[in-house]
């Protein structure tokens, strides 16, 4: 069985309402619209994690009662990145809580028989570079669809990356923190590892297919 490596920056969201929700998420008779709701909300607090970091500055304001310090998020705005299609089921919940974040989308698919990643589509924001990026997918299973979609980022010129997903293997967990250290993981679960096809598990099966309903 493949273990973590000790020196793999990860954070793994323990709070009981995720555990509750990822239970939910990975019943087989959840429907296709429990699964899109489910994963809305686990996103939201995958977001809160990770962007525990964010800068913030001071800033004057008056309450209705007196005047006060507070602050608010430094200019440095944020771009999400999906890895197409399953991480545009946890894009939606990551732009509920912070509207404003520019949107990046990379394509890329599993071979079935190699579980290479194949690239089929990439856009950005041209100021990509200039901004933190977090790239979501729910599933980081051998970690190569990560590894490829984190690489075309840092081509790019992105130098603050997190990636974030529903579940990790850790095989995935290994080849990430292998191929980009610097790269931190926040997930809700890491399960027990990949099966002779390349699915996580326990796991929730194919989350593309459970979110759009093609299977
Ligand atoms: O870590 P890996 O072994 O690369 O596997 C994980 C990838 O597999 C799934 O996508 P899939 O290729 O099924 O594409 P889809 O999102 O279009 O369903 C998943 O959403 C990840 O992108
Ligand atoms: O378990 C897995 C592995 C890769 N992709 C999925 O959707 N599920
Ligand atoms: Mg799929």
């Amino acid at each position: 069985m493949s273990t973590v490596p000790s020196s793999a920056q990860i954070v793994v969201l323990d709070h009981p309402l995720v555990q509750h929700k990822l239970t939910r998420l990975r019943q087989a008779q959840t429907s296709t619209a429990g699964f899109r709701r489910l994963t809305r909300e686990l996103s939201l607090l995958m977001c809160y994690e990770a962007t525990r970091d964010l800068a913030l500055e001071p800033v004057r304001i008056e309450t209705p009662l007196e005047a006060m310090e507070g602050c608010l998020l430094s200019g440095k705005k944020l771009c999400f990145v999906s890895i197409l299609r399953a991480g545009n089921g946890i894009l939606d919940g990551m732009l509920d809580l912070v509207p404003s974040a520019r949107v990046g989308h990379i394509g890329l698919f599993r071979d079935h028989d190699t579980l290479e990643a194949i690239e089929y589509y990439k856009k950005l924001p041209d100021d990509v570079a200039e901004r933190d990026c977090i790239l979501v997918d729910p599933m980081l299973a051998t970690g190569h669809s990560a590894a490829a979609a984190i690489a075309r980022v840092k081509d790019a010129g992105v130098r603050n990356i997190i990636f974030v997903c529903l579940i990790a293997a850790p095989e995935g967990i290994r080849h990430l923190s292998e191929t980009h250290p610097d790269v931190k993981i926040v997930t809700c679960a890491v399960d027990r590892g990949l099966d002779d096809n390349g699915y996580i598990r326990p796991g929730i099966g194919d989350a593309g297919d459970r979110l759009f309903g093609t299977k």
